[in-house]
């Protein structure tokens, strides 16, 4: 399977094409507007999540609520491009209406695309980097991944995420009965975590952020269980799954690391302790005695829980701004402030959620027949019979 998304963050709507989807996968508008609203709550936002309430529209690929195995095509509009009709317009302006239109941007922001994206394409306006490096582009990312973890999820595999870690306040691991209990908790916390006992010290680190003129970054965690052995493959460079994974993960804006498992952790233990111990038992077959890596061993999953963190950097944009040159008279000026989040940490966990779950289900179509659901599930069924009795 693949995608390509389009549009402007401005501009009248958000498009993905999705390719390679198996046929007869059952798909509403519902399935997905779920994931769209989970990634537009969360504590930090700025306001332009109170002018959007994003919905997607199924232009093609879907009939009667089940894929067609044809190109599925989502839309989700932008409610803000009313107040941007003039700025974004794709007509021809004179260069006297641009200096009328008065939203050039000149003075680049550090940590966003503005400066580099401008002198490399050419854009002396360097609204023309923001509005398609802004990552209003998540959101139909969010939607390509809900139709991925609906493959999952008719396939017995389950996908959550949660928030570990706020400005530097680190959430306890969580103790969780099962992945549901996991969702259902996240999803009720403003600042989607787990651990009740930090949600009020992560809000008060954005609002003293805030305050500031600052932002501050995090820790998301994406957890998928049910999955079964070998998918992926150890034999070649780019069919390692946790190559692919670790690629969408910093594909998110503002992503700039990533860990499985116990990750970065396991530079300071002996392997006595990173390596999870091998186990089998009649009714489980074969099982860990532990999880450190995450559920992926040589490229494959193990069967285990697949364990993925994300790290992401401060917001660029900060209302008491960082210096920056205005590239027109090269003087020395703050860089400019956009509307902007402070905080987009909890939202973020909802997109990672998305990639990571796209990079499964791609693997999974991939490898166990491509074309329609029905054979996709026999194949893995058959394949955990055989798993257990190898
Ligand atoms: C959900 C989400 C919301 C974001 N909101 C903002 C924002 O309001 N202002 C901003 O400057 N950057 C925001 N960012 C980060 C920028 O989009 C990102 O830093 C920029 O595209 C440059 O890419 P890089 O940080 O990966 O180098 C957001 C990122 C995510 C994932
Ligand atoms: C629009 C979204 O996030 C945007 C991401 C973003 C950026 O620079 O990445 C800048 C802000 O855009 P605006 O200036 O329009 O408020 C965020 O709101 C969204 O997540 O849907």
């Amino acid at each position: 399977m693949r995608y390509l998304t389009a549009g402007e963050s401005h501009g009248p709507q958000l498009t993905t094409i999705l390719e390679g989807v198996p046929s007869n996968l059952p798909l509403k508008a519902e399935d997905i507007n779920e994931d769209l609203a989970r990634r537009q709550k969360g504590y930090g936002r700025g306001r332009r999540m109170q002018i959007e309430t994003d919905e997607v529209e199924i232009l093609s690929g879907v009939r009667h609520a089940s894929t067609l195995g044809s190109p599925i095509t989502l839309v989700v509009e932008n409610n803000d491009w009313k107040h941007w009709t003039k700025i974004m317009g794709i007509e021809e302006i004179s260069e006297e209406e641009k200096e009328e239109v008065k939203r050039k941007i000149t003075r680049p922001r550090p940590g966003h695309a503005d400066l580099i994206g401008g002198m490399k394409y050419g854009h002396r306006d360097l609204r023309n980097v923001l509005e398609r490096s802004s990552a209003r582009e998540t959101t139909v990312r969010v939607a390509a991944g809900a139709v991925a973890k609906k493959i999952l999820s008719e396939l017995g595999i389950n996908v959550a995420s949660h928030v570990l870690e706020i400005g530097g306040v680190r959430a306890n691991p969580p103790q969780y009965k099962n992945l549901n209990e996991l969702k259902d908790r996240t999803n009720e916390s403003p600042v989607r975590c787990f651990d009740q006992s930090v949600e009020q010290e992560m809000m008060s680190a954005i609002d003293s952020a805030k305050e500031n003129g600052d932002s501050i970054g995090g820790i998301v965690e994406v957890i998928i269980e049910g999955l079964p052995p070998g998918v992926g493959s150890y034999v070649q460079y780019d069919r390692k799954l946790d190559s692919k994974i670790a690629a969408a993960i910093v594909s998110i804006n503002a992503f700039k690391g990533v860990e499985f498992g116990i990750g970065f952790e396991a530079a300071r233990l002996p392997g006595s302790k990173v390596h999870d111990e091998i186990l089998w038992n009649e009714e489980e077959g074969y099982t860990r005695g532990s999880n450190n890596l995450g559920g992926l061993e040589g490229g494959m999953t193990t069967g285990m829980p697949l364990v993925v963190r994300g790290v992401m950097k401060p917001i660029p944009t900060l209302y008491k701004p960082l210096q920056s040159v205005d590239i027109d008279t090269k003087e020395p000026f703050s860089a400019s402030i956009e509307r902007s989040d402070s905080c987009a940490v909890p939202a973020a966990s909802v997109v990672a959620e998305a990639v990571v779950a796209w990079e499964v289900a791609n693997a999974i179509v991939e490898q166990f027949g491509h074309d329609r659901m029905d054979l996709i599930k026999e194949n893995i069924d058959r394949l955990k019979s055989y798993a257990g009795e190898f």
